[in-house]
């Protein structure tokens, strides 16, 4: 088997592969551990907990603790960042997969033809080759964008000084996480987003977050599009027929991604593409019967956990010859913003343009949840959408740690269980993850007290 790219899909093929008896190939021509270790989840999330840190600090004095005057080490921060990589950095390395008997090559792979892939000083005819090469951040054709320097994910991480005043171009995942946290590490942030914050969310979740943003100082810019940048960066927006300029002095893209395929002469092994990337069945299989794409590059959506599944269901198709089902994969999105906004499934409005008003929707505000009380942070609230006879469609929870408790859901919907079993789930008090039994108590709520109920059990207590 060759894998190309030692990301999250690349090297959980790999290693699953290997500890199963195989040969395997595993080209990579960056760093290990691709993009979620080095310029991504790792980096990112760390760099969250120090921004989360400071603003804990200047948030105590409302639960009465008195904190002195909160000031930001920015080379510690990211010493930090760069530790948490290095901490994680063995579990990808290349000692530890040659460890697992893989042939780590440290090249760029291309294919020569339909089964034989090669880097400069390797070529190999393989029986499978797994594409897992990833994606990088997209760069829109904004007129002078080309003439400015500007950051991505791949180098704000090497940043030594804290930038003034950031814009950040997108208002998706990546800038909504990366914006708060510059801001809360004391720079001056501004969001341009072209159309709505986390537009792929339930609109209410995201002004939940929108919200939380303007207090902590952002000025977020949203149906506001960048048409024009010059040196500053000095970025130029249109927004309801109105143009207006924004000054900065560092500009980040975060307008979306790209599948990383260049280079890599696909079309010499007859692998159609889309935009999105390779374009698979639902066994991950392309349009050449030997190559499989997973992670990023099969343009299924981009996270590490999506990545990881799509791992094990290739391993399980190409050692196991098992039927597998990527189309069917129930995936979590969670934004690590403060209040974290998780979900799964369908949002509210996209169940309701596949079922029309064959739809139920339950709502419940950590206003209502004790343990939120407790903690002074009543933000946010979880929303469960069914059917009206109860098949679970989607959820989304918008609040602090709202990502841990989205794990639930997964289980329920991955399992298909029922939302009868989760009231009759204990739900430990006082957590906020007792949401997740409210929101299905209360699916039950109108049918449980309704009149028919109370007349049966008026027949019911003669024979108690
Ligand atoms: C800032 C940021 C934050 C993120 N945060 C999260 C998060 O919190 N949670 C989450 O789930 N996801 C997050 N993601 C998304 C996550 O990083 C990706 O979905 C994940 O890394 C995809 O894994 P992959 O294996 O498909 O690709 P990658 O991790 O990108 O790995 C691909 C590898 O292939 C190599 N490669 C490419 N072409 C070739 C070639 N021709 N030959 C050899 N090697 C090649 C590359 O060098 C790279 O190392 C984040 C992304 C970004 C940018
Ligand atoms: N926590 C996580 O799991 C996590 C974190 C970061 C990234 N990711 C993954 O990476 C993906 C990419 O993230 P992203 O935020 O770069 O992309 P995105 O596509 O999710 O969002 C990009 C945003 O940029 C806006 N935009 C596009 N062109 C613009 C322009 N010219 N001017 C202003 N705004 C413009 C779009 O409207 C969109 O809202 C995510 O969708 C997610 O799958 C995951």
């Amino acid at each position: 088997m060759v894998v190309i790219g030692a990301g999250a899909g690349g090297l959980s093929v790999a290693a699953g592969a290997a500890q199963l008896g195989l040969k395997v190939v595993l080209f990579e021509k960056g760093e290990m551990g691709g993009d979620c270790l080095n310029y991504g989840c790792v980096p990112s999330k760390a760099l969250i907990a120090a921004a989360e840190a400071a603003h804990q600090a200047h948030a105590a004095s409302a639960l009465g603790v008195r904190v002195g005057e909160v000031s930001i080490d920015f080379s510690k921060v990211m010493a930090h960042v760069h530790a948490a990589i290095a901490a994680i950095a063995p579990n990808d390395s290349q000692a530890r997969f040659e460890g697992l008997g893989v042939h780590v090559v440290r090249e760029a792979a291309r294919f020569i033809s339909d089964r034989i892939v090669a880097s400069d000083s390797l070529r190999v005819r393989a029986r499978k080759i797994i594409v897992a090469t990833g994606s990088h951040a997209a760069v829109p054709p904004i007129p002078g964008l080309d003439t400015v320097p500007y950051l991505t994910n791949e180098t704000l991480f090497g940043l030594t000084t804290l930038p003034e005043r950031l814009i950040v171009l997108g208002g998706g995942p990546i800038g909504v996480e990366l914006g708060q946290a510059f801001r809360r590490l004391g720079s001056e942030v501004v969001i341009i987003e072209a159309n709505a914050l986390l537009g792929r969310e339930d609109p209410a979740a995201a002004a939940v977050v929108l919200a939380q943003l303007r207090a902590d100082g952002i000025e977020v810019m949203t149906g506001s599009k960048a048409t024009r940048i010059t040196s500053g960066p000095v970025v130029e927006v249109e927004a309801d027929g109105q143009t207006r300029t924004v000054t900065g002095s560092h500009l980040l893209v975060a307008v979306g991604r790209s599948p990383a395929l260049s280079g890599l002469d696909l079309d010499k092994a007859g692998v159609e593409t889309d935009r999105n990337g390779i374009i698979t069945d639902k066994s991950l299989r392309s349009s050449n019967r030997r190559v499989y794409a997973v992670g990023d590059a099969a343009g299924r959506g981009q996270f590490t956990h999506l990545a990881g599944a799509h791992a094990s269901l290739v391993v399980r198709r190409t050692i196991f010859a098992l039927p597998v089902n990527a189309d069917a994969l129930q995936t979590p999105r969670i934004t690590y913003c403060d209040p974290q906004l998780a979900s799964i499934g369908l949002g509210e409005s996209e169940a309701r343009a596949i079922h029309g008003d064959d739809l139920r929707v339950e709502h419940f505000d950590f206003a209502e949840n004790d343990r939120a009380i407790a903690e002074g942070d009543t933000r946010g609230f979880g929303k469960l959408v069914t059917t009206k006879k109860g098949k679970i469609l989607g959820v989304t929870l918008v609040g602090r740690q709202a990502g841990d408790h989205i794990h639930l859901w997964s289980l329920v919907m991955s399992a298909g269980l029922k939302l009868s079993q989760i009231t009759s789930m204990i739900a430990p008090y006082p957590t906020r993850g007792e949401i997740g039994k409210r929101l299905a108590g209360q699916w039950y709520t109108p049918a449980l007290f309704s009149d028919r109920t109370r007349r049966l059990v008026a027949i019911l207590k003669h024979f108690a």
